[in-house]
């Protein structure tokens, strides 16, 4: 029998155990998290020991290895821990040190048309839809029951949260946060490291670096 292919999961955020279900349900091993930064656990976050332990109670939970520990083995995925935009860093350096080769993870209940393109390290999760000829750049993060419309493109680390849905023939610039819920119509461009609202309605076009929010979305600030 063949041995399960190995998932190592560098950086820790609140969405890690969304990761290890997405591993699990692919029948990964979750083989090792390297934490980045130190771990900064608010007062409604999980920490990774809690999460750890949790997970302990349905198989065995994955080791935690020092970031300056780390070496690359065969049989190992990688995949980025964390999913805001500033995770573009973390991805630098593991290139830079180690020259990884990042892994595309999509749950299975999932549907990516055959005619999309994903690139390293994208991760998909439960129910979503990518349509035809989308194209999503590395990193892209697309969490759950997430609708991504045909030909609609995705720059590098940008992150669509749960329940939102993006028309198609749009350009999603580097960087871009698509809160919560939240829709676009079709053929928009939104400039690099935008960030749309939870539950907004994006009817126009997005400059870059700016938070627009509310139906019809609209300017709320530009961003550091
Ligand atoms: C599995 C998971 O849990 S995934 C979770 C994913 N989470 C998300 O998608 C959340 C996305 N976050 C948001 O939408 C937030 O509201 C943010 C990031 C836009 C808030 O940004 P901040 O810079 O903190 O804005 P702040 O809270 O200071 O609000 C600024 C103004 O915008 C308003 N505002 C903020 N967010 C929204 C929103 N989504 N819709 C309407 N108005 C909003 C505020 O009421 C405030 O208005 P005011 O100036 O009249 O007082």
């Amino acid at each position: 029998m063949m041995d399960a292919q190995k998932l190592v999961i560098f950086g820790t955020s609140n969405i890690l155990s969304d990761l290890f279900d997405c591993a699990l349900a692919r029948g990964l091993q979750l083989h090792k998290v390297v934490p980045h930064l130190g771990e900064e656990v608010g007062e409604r976050d999980v920490s990774l020991a809690e999460r750890l332990r949790q997970l302990s109670l349905h198989c065995t939970p994955p080791q935690v290895q020092p970031f300056d520990a780390f070496r690359p083995e065969p049989g190992e995925l990688y995949l980025l821990g964390p999913t805001t935009p500033a995770r573009a860093a973390l991805a630098d350096e593991l290139t830079a040190r180690h020259g990884l080769r990042f892994h595309t993870l999509v749950h299975p209940t999932a549907y990516v048309s055959p005619l999309a393109t994903l690139g390293p390290g994208v991760f998909v999760g439960a129910n979503s839809v990518i349509g035809p000829g989308a194209v999503l750049a590395e990193h892209v993060f697309v969490n759950r029951g997430v609708t991504i419309g045909h030909d609609t493109r995705i720059g590098a680390f940008s992150r669509i949260q749960p329940g939102s849905n993006l028309g198609g023939l749009s350009s999603i610039g580097r960087g871009v946060t698509v809160g919560i819920g939240a829709t676009l119509l079709e053929r928009l461009v939104v400039g690099d490291h935008a960030f749309i609202g939870a539950g907004a309605v994006a009817t126009a076009d997005v400059p870059p670096a700016t938070l627009v929010v509310g139906i019809p979305a609209k300017f709320k600030k530009t961003l550091a």
